[in-house]
């Protein structure tokens, strides 16, 4: 029998939800670098464009760079937010527009492009990137080549805007190759994470939650049931005289025996109930929305069909399990004293004479 509680305050992560918030986090990082980066350009290109005497643009471009720190300073103050890449993509979008209508500083305008690629395939991952940077591509394309585009003041001659589509169209299609092999990458290690995950929280033997899985659902339970008011109740189940059984029929015997009752327990329990194998002989059965009588009737239940199992054998063995009931009173007990509470009546069940169900 195993009676130590004292892992119930394991901190319980999901490392597929911890993969996805650092996969945000590093866009959210991309988005505050480029906005420096944007900063920083626009800011220098303000400058020559001063001393160049070119007051206009050197305004225009001081005013974007201004724009661009509020922008930082704002996703700074208000945290990370999903909307952070779609606020930088388009402040991006904007000075890019602006730049290969006027050309920018010396005509230099469209090389501002070069920053786009990597920069939308970062913000918003090689699919919505590409798409995006491939509208981009489009629109720049028209603006390039239709005849006396509106609002168009900058001179590129017809070679250098063939070249430009040329040179935009190649960097984005290597650009979303390189980020589709990290995104497979990626993909891959959240498999193996998910494996992984359902292999530690599950009992090899017997394919039941294991003991870290059991204290996982139980904070999630209890955390519900503060919510909702509801109650749960738990049943500890031991198997009695197994080690009679091993000794006798040996221990691939027992490990059988283990395995039909993990079987019985999960057959006669609902979808929503989690059965876990709690220790060695030990079974923990945790009932949401079920009070202490409705636990008492399906541990009585779930005794009759594990004793039913001793006629399966040839010869038949005797099987029976002892169990203790508890209720989860969100208000008060926290899962500890629950489990403490159920295992005292386990006890009690055995001291009773086992093959035996404890409620009160
Ligand atoms: N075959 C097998 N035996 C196991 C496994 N885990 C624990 N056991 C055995 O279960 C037995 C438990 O023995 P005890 O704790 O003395 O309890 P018991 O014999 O069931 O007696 P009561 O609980 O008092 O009815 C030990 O012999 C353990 O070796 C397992 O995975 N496979």
């Amino acid at each position: 029998m195993n009676s130590g509680y004292n892992n119930q305050n394991l901190a319980f992560r999901d490392p597929l939800e911890e993969a996805r918030q650092i996969e945000l986090r590093r866009r959210i990082q991309a988005s505050a670098y480029m906005l420096i980066f944007s900063m920083a350009i626009t800011g220098a290109m303000a400058v020559i464009a001063l001393t160049g005497g070119d007051l206009w643009q050197a305004t225009t471009l001081f005013g974007v760079a201004v724009l661009i720190l509020g922008a930082y300073i704002t996703v700074n103050l208000v945290g990370p937010s999903r909307k952070t890449p779609l606020l930088v993509g388009t402040l991006l979008l904007v000075l890019y527009f602006y730049l290969l209508l006027s050309g920018g500083v010396n005509n230099t305008g469209l090389m501002w492009a070069v920053m786009l690629v990597p920069g939308f395939i970062n913000l918003y991952g090689y699919k919505g990137g590409t798409a995006a940077l491939l509208g981009i591509g489009g629109a720049t394309t028209l603006v390039l080549f239709y005849p006396d585009f509106p609002g168009l003041t900058a001179e590129y001659d017809t070679a250098y805007r063939a070249r430009f589509i040329a040179v935009f169209g190649a960097l984005t299609a290597l650009t979303a190759l390189l980020d589709s092999s990290r995104h497979q990458t990626q993909k891959l290690l959240h498999r193996l994470t998910q494996e992984l995950e359902d292999r530690a929280s599950t009992d090899a033997l017997t394919g039941l939650a294991n003991r870290r899985e059991a204290y996982r659902a139980m904070n999630e339970l209890e955390r519900r049931n503060r919510h909702l008011t509801g109650r749960y109740a738990v049943l500890i189940g031991d198997l009695d005289n197994f080690k009679t059984i091993n000794d006798t029929y040996g221990h691939a015997f027992g490990d059988r025996v283990l395995q039909d009752v993990a079987e019985t327990l999960r057959d006669n329990t609902r979808a929503d109930d989690i059965v876990a194998r709690w220790g060695g002989e030990e079974f923990l059965v945790l009932l949401p929305n079920t009070d202490l009588q409705g636990g008492g009737i399906l541990a009585e239940k779930l005794r009759d069909r594990v004793e039913a199992l001793s006629q399966k054998y040839d010869p038949p063995v005797t099987i029976s399990i002892s169990f203790g009931v508890a209720e989860g009173d969100p208000a008060s007990a926290t899962h500890g004293q629950l489990l403490a509470e159920a295992d005292a009546r386990m006890y009690r069940a055995k001291d009773g004479g086992r093959n035996q169900v404890v409620a009160v």
